[in-house]
Protein backbone atom coordinates (compact mmCIF):
# COMPACT_ATOMS: atom_id res chain seq x y z
CA UNK A 1 0.00 0.00 0.00
CA UNK A 2 1.20 3.62 -1.09
CA UNK A 3 0.39 6.29 1.17
CA UNK A 4 0.48 9.99 -0.48
CA UNK A 5 0.44 13.33 1.70
CA UNK A 6 -0.62 16.67 0.27
CA UNK A 7 -1.44 20.05 1.96
CA UNK A 8 -4.70 20.04 1.62
CA UNK A 9 -7.78 18.39 0.40
CA UNK A 10 -7.97 20.32 -3.10
CA UNK A 11 -4.26 19.62 -3.97
CA UNK A 12 -5.38 15.93 -2.71
CA UNK A 13 -8.43 15.98 -5.17
CA UNK A 14 -6.21 17.40 -8.33
CA UNK A 15 -3.94 14.68 -7.61
CA UNK A 16 -6.11 12.01 -7.17
CA UNK A 17 -8.00 13.73 -9.99
CA UNK A 18 -4.96 13.79 -12.87
CA UNK A 19 -4.17 9.84 -11.64
CA UNK A 20 -7.89 8.41 -12.55
CA UNK A 21 -7.36 10.26 -16.18
CA UNK A 22 -3.71 8.66 -16.56
CA UNK A 23 -5.15 5.70 -15.82
CA UNK A 24 -8.02 5.72 -18.04
CA UNK A 25 -6.22 7.36 -20.72
CA UNK A 26 -3.40 4.76 -20.42
CA UNK A 27 -6.14 2.36 -20.74
CA UNK A 28 -7.17 3.68 -23.73
CA UNK A 29 -10.94 2.48 -23.15
CA UNK A 30 -13.33 0.89 -26.27
CA UNK A 31 -16.74 0.08 -27.00
CA UNK A 32 -15.35 -3.08 -26.80
CA UNK A 33 -13.35 -3.03 -23.94
CA UNK A 34 -14.70 0.20 -21.65
CA UNK A 35 -12.81 0.99 -17.84
CA UNK A 36 -14.92 -0.02 -15.25
CA UNK A 37 -14.69 2.31 -12.13
CA UNK A 38 -16.00 2.30 -9.04
CA UNK A 39 -16.81 5.60 -7.31
CA UNK A 40 -17.91 6.74 -3.60
CA UNK A 41 -20.47 9.93 -2.39
CA UNK A 42 -19.22 12.19 0.14
CA UNK A 43 -17.62 15.58 1.05
CA UNK A 44 -14.25 13.64 0.55
CA UNK A 45 -14.38 13.03 -3.61
CA UNK A 46 -16.11 16.48 -4.82
CA UNK A 47 -12.35 18.04 -5.13
CA UNK A 48 -11.57 15.12 -7.11
CA UNK A 49 -14.94 15.38 -9.44
CA UNK A 50 -14.35 19.14 -9.48
CA UNK A 51 -10.42 17.90 -11.37
CA UNK A 52 -11.93 15.46 -13.35
CA UNK A 53 -14.70 17.84 -14.96
CA UNK A 54 -11.88 20.23 -15.79
CA UNK A 55 -10.42 17.61 -17.27
CA UNK A 56 -13.01 16.47 -19.60
CA UNK A 57 -13.63 20.10 -20.18
CA UNK A 58 -10.18 20.76 -21.07
CA UNK A 59 -10.32 17.91 -23.46
CA UNK A 60 -7.95 15.82 -21.87
CA UNK A 61 -10.03 12.94 -20.64
CA UNK A 62 -13.08 11.42 -21.91
CA UNK A 63 -15.86 9.09 -19.81
CA UNK A 64 -17.01 7.96 -23.04
CA UNK A 65 -15.83 4.53 -22.78
CA UNK A 66 -15.85 4.90 -19.08
CA UNK A 67 -18.40 2.84 -17.16
CA UNK A 68 -19.61 3.00 -13.59
CA UNK A 69 -20.62 1.28 -10.00
CA UNK A 70 -21.39 3.64 -7.04
CA UNK A 71 -20.72 2.60 -3.92
CA UNK A 72 -23.70 2.61 -2.07
CA UNK A 73 -26.99 3.98 -1.69
CA UNK A 74 -29.54 4.57 0.99
CA UNK A 75 -32.71 2.45 1.78
CA UNK A 76 -35.83 4.19 1.35
CA UNK A 77 -34.92 7.64 0.05
CA UNK A 78 -36.64 8.92 -3.12
CA UNK A 79 -34.23 8.73 -5.92
CA UNK A 80 -34.46 12.48 -6.76
CA UNK A 81 -33.98 13.53 -2.98
CA UNK A 82 -31.60 16.32 -2.83
CA UNK A 83 -29.34 13.72 -0.27
CA UNK A 84 -29.87 10.31 -2.50
CA UNK A 85 -26.44 9.27 -3.94
CA UNK A 86 -28.10 9.27 -7.47
CA UNK A 87 -28.87 12.96 -7.20
CA UNK A 88 -25.24 13.71 -5.39
CA UNK A 89 -23.77 11.58 -8.51
CA UNK A 90 -24.78 13.94 -11.31
CA UNK A 91 -24.99 16.70 -9.51
CA UNK A 92 -21.26 16.78 -8.57
CA UNK A 93 -20.13 14.60 -11.46
CA UNK A 94 -22.05 12.63 -14.29
CA UNK A 95 -23.80 16.19 -15.26
CA UNK A 96 -20.85 17.61 -16.34
CA UNK A 97 -18.92 14.91 -18.22
CA UNK A 98 -19.24 12.75 -21.04
CA UNK A 99 -20.98 9.48 -19.65
CA UNK A 100 -23.56 7.45 -21.14
CA UNK A 101 -25.96 8.01 -18.53
CA UNK A 102 -26.79 4.10 -19.23
CA UNK A 103 -23.29 3.30 -18.18
CA UNK A 104 -23.53 4.40 -15.06
CA UNK A 105 -24.64 1.78 -12.28
CA UNK A 106 -25.99 2.76 -8.53
CA UNK A 107 -27.79 1.21 -6.32
CA UNK A 108 -31.43 1.14 -5.91
CA UNK A 109 -32.57 1.66 -2.45
CA UNK A 110 -36.12 1.65 -3.71
CA UNK A 111 -36.27 -1.84 -5.30
CA UNK A 112 -39.13 -4.04 -4.27
CA UNK A 113 -36.59 -6.72 -3.79
CA UNK A 114 -33.73 -5.62 -2.12
CA UNK A 115 -31.55 -8.85 -1.94
CA UNK A 116 -32.09 -9.05 -5.46
CA UNK A 117 -31.30 -5.81 -6.03
CA UNK A 118 -27.86 -6.69 -4.41
CA UNK A 119 -27.30 -9.57 -5.85
CA UNK A 120 -28.14 -8.21 -9.68
CA UNK A 121 -25.33 -5.51 -8.79
CA UNK A 122 -22.42 -7.66 -8.10
CA UNK A 123 -23.59 -10.03 -11.59
CA UNK A 124 -23.61 -6.81 -13.17
CA UNK A 125 -19.96 -6.03 -11.88
CA UNK A 126 -18.98 -9.45 -12.74
CA UNK A 127 -20.59 -9.15 -15.98
CA UNK A 128 -18.36 -6.13 -17.24
CA UNK A 129 -15.04 -8.04 -16.46
CA UNK A 130 -14.89 -6.67 -12.65
CA UNK A 131 -13.73 -3.19 -11.46
CA UNK A 132 -10.72 -1.66 -12.35
CA UNK A 133 -10.44 1.02 -10.40
CA UNK A 134 -12.35 1.81 -7.33
CA UNK A 135 -12.15 5.24 -5.76
CA UNK A 136 -13.49 4.89 -2.00
CA UNK A 137 -14.14 7.66 0.77
CA UNK A 138 -14.08 6.51 4.35
CA UNK A 139 -16.28 7.15 7.47
CA UNK A 140 -14.74 8.62 10.57
CA UNK A 141 -14.57 4.96 11.82
CA UNK A 142 -12.67 4.19 9.14
CA UNK A 143 -15.77 2.29 7.29
CA UNK A 144 -15.49 2.11 3.42
CA UNK A 145 -18.85 2.73 1.94
CA UNK A 146 -20.69 1.86 4.46
CA UNK A 147 -19.09 -1.54 5.57
CA UNK A 148 -19.65 -0.16 9.27
CA UNK A 149 -17.66 -1.11 12.16
CA UNK A 150 -18.07 -5.41 12.52
CA UNK A 151 -18.57 -5.91 9.01
CA UNK A 152 -17.24 -9.37 7.67
CA UNK A 153 -14.21 -8.78 5.71
CA UNK A 154 -15.60 -10.91 2.72
CA UNK A 155 -18.61 -9.36 2.49
CA UNK A 156 -20.02 -8.59 -0.85
CA UNK A 157 -22.96 -6.00 -1.84
CA UNK A 158 -25.96 -6.63 0.93
CA UNK A 159 -28.27 -4.09 3.14
CA UNK A 160 -26.50 -2.74 5.62
CA UNK A 161 -27.90 -0.77 8.83
CA UNK A 162 -26.12 2.56 9.57
CA UNK A 163 -24.27 2.87 12.78
CA UNK A 164 -25.25 5.31 15.15
CA UNK A 165 -22.47 7.60 14.86
CA UNK A 166 -22.21 7.41 10.84
CA UNK A 167 -26.32 8.72 11.18
CA UNK A 168 -24.85 11.42 13.38
CA UNK A 169 -22.26 12.26 11.10
CA UNK A 170 -24.58 12.27 8.16
CA UNK A 171 -27.20 14.09 9.90
CA UNK A 172 -25.23 17.17 8.58
CA UNK A 173 -26.90 16.53 4.92
CA UNK A 174 -30.79 16.76 6.47
CA UNK A 175 -30.76 20.06 8.17
CA UNK A 176 -28.99 18.18 11.21
CA UNK A 177 -32.21 16.75 12.20
CA UNK A 178 -30.86 13.23 13.06
CA UNK A 179 -34.78 11.37 12.62
CA UNK A 180 -34.75 12.50 8.53
CA UNK A 181 -31.21 9.93 8.02
CA UNK A 182 -31.99 7.08 6.54
CA UNK A 183 -31.22 4.32 9.05
CA UNK A 184 -29.65 1.75 6.27
CA UNK A 185 -28.23 1.40 2.94
CA UNK A 186 -27.07 -1.02 0.18
CA UNK A 187 -23.34 -1.34 -0.38
CA UNK A 188 -20.83 -3.09 -1.81
CA UNK A 189 -18.79 -5.51 0.69
CA UNK A 190 -15.10 -5.22 1.32
CA UNK A 191 -14.36 -8.01 -0.77
CA UNK A 192 -16.00 -6.13 -3.51
CA UNK A 193 -13.70 -3.32 -3.07
CA UNK A 194 -10.93 -5.77 -2.51
CA UNK A 195 -11.74 -7.62 -5.85
CA UNK A 196 -11.06 -4.27 -7.79
CA UNK A 197 -7.87 -4.43 -9.99
CA UNK A 198 -6.57 -1.38 -7.83
CA UNK A 199 -7.97 1.15 -5.00
CA UNK A 200 -7.86 4.66 -3.90
CA UNK A 201 -9.02 5.97 -0.96
CA UNK A 202 -9.52 9.78 -0.73
CA UNK A 203 -8.93 10.25 3.31
CA UNK A 204 -9.31 14.49 4.30
CA UNK A 205 -9.64 16.30 7.89
CA UNK A 206 -8.61 15.86 10.90
CA UNK A 207 -11.84 13.78 12.29
CA UNK A 208 -10.16 10.63 9.72
CA UNK A 209 -6.76 10.77 11.26
CA UNK A 210 -7.94 8.65 14.03
CA UNK A 211 -8.93 6.04 11.42
CA UNK A 212 -6.57 6.40 9.32
CA UNK A 213 -3.92 5.50 11.64
CA UNK A 214 -6.24 2.49 12.56
CA UNK A 215 -6.15 1.10 9.13
CA UNK A 216 -2.40 1.48 8.50
CA UNK A 217 -0.42 1.66 11.54
CA UNK A 218 -2.53 -1.45 13.19
CA UNK A 219 -3.63 -5.03 11.70
CA UNK A 220 -6.15 -5.84 9.77
CA UNK A 221 -9.50 -5.32 12.22
CA UNK A 222 -13.13 -5.89 11.37
CA UNK A 223 -14.02 -2.97 13.22
CA UNK A 224 -12.18 -0.29 10.83
CA UNK A 225 -12.64 -1.45 7.38
CA UNK A 226 -10.57 0.23 5.51
CA UNK A 227 -7.71 -1.82 7.15
CA UNK A 228 -8.49 -4.67 4.99
CA UNK A 229 -6.72 -2.86 2.17
CA UNK A 230 -3.93 -3.66 3.41
CA UNK A 231 -4.49 -7.13 1.80
CA UNK A 232 -4.93 -5.45 -1.86
CA UNK A 233 -2.03 -5.63 -4.48
CA UNK A 234 -2.63 -2.45 -5.56
CA UNK A 235 -3.89 -0.20 -3.00
CA UNK A 236 -3.30 4.07 -2.76
CA UNK A 237 -4.68 5.77 0.07
CA UNK A 238 -4.46 9.97 -0.52
CA UNK A 239 -4.50 11.94 2.31
CA UNK A 240 -4.48 15.61 3.07
CA UNK A 241 -1.85 16.84 5.93
CA UNK A 242 -4.83 17.18 8.56
CA UNK A 243 -5.73 13.47 8.16
CA UNK A 244 -2.15 12.52 9.18
CA UNK A 245 -2.80 14.12 12.48
CA UNK A 246 -2.47 10.61 14.52
CA UNK A 247 -0.25 8.87 12.52
CA UNK A 248 3.25 8.51 13.95
CA UNK A 249 6.23 10.94 12.69
CA UNK A 250 8.31 8.05 11.52
CA UNK A 251 5.08 6.59 9.59
CA UNK A 252 4.70 9.95 7.77
CA UNK A 253 8.38 10.19 6.83
CA UNK A 254 8.56 6.89 5.78
CA UNK A 255 5.58 7.02 3.44
CA UNK A 256 6.92 10.32 2.17
CA UNK A 257 10.46 9.19 1.42
CA UNK A 258 9.07 6.56 -0.32
CA UNK A 259 6.99 9.00 -2.74
CA UNK A 260 10.89 10.73 -3.52
CA UNK A 261 12.29 7.26 -4.29
CA UNK A 262 9.21 6.24 -6.36
CA UNK A 263 9.83 9.58 -8.17
CA UNK A 264 13.61 9.57 -8.73
CA UNK A 265 13.14 5.38 -10.33
CA UNK A 266 10.24 7.49 -12.61
CA UNK A 267 13.16 10.40 -13.82
CA UNK A 268 15.68 7.84 -14.25
CA UNK A 269 13.11 5.74 -16.24
CA UNK A 270 11.78 8.88 -18.40
CA UNK A 271 15.74 9.74 -18.92
CA UNK A 272 16.30 6.39 -19.97
CA UNK A 273 13.39 5.60 -22.14
CA UNK A 274 14.61 8.83 -24.04
CA UNK A 275 18.01 7.80 -24.54
CA UNK A 276 16.40 4.72 -25.82
CA UNK A 277 14.46 6.86 -27.81
CA UNK A 278 16.67 8.76 -29.74
CA UNK A 279 18.71 6.29 -30.58
N1 LIG B 1 -21.17 5.83 2.63
C1 LIG B 1 -20.44 7.04 2.65
C2 LIG B 1 -18.96 6.70 2.51
O1 LIG B 1 -18.74 6.07 1.27
C3 LIG B 1 -18.14 7.97 2.65
O2 LIG B 1 -16.79 7.65 2.49
C4 LIG B 1 -18.41 8.60 3.98
C5 LIG B 1 -17.58 9.82 4.26
O3 LIG B 1 -18.18 10.99 3.85
P1 LIG B 1 -17.42 12.37 3.82
O4 LIG B 1 -16.46 12.29 2.68
O5 LIG B 1 -18.50 13.39 3.59
O6 LIG B 1 -16.74 12.52 5.13
O7 LIG B 1 -19.79 8.93 4.03
C6 LIG B 1 -20.70 7.85 3.90
O8 LIG B 1 -20.63 7.06 5.03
Amino acid sequence: MRLIIRNDAAEVGEYIGNYIAKRINTFKPTAEKPFVLGLPTGSSPIPTYKHLIGLVKAGKLSFKHVITFNMDEYVGLPEDHPESYHTFMFRELFSHIDIDPANVHILNGNAPDLIAECKAYEEAITKVGGIEFFLAGIGEDGHIAFNEPGSSLVSKTRIKTLAYDTILANARFFNNDISLVPRMALTVGVATVLAAREVAVVVTGQRKSLALSKAIEEGVNHLTTLSALQMHPWALIVADEDATAELHVKTVKYFKSIERVQEEVEETQARINGQVGGD
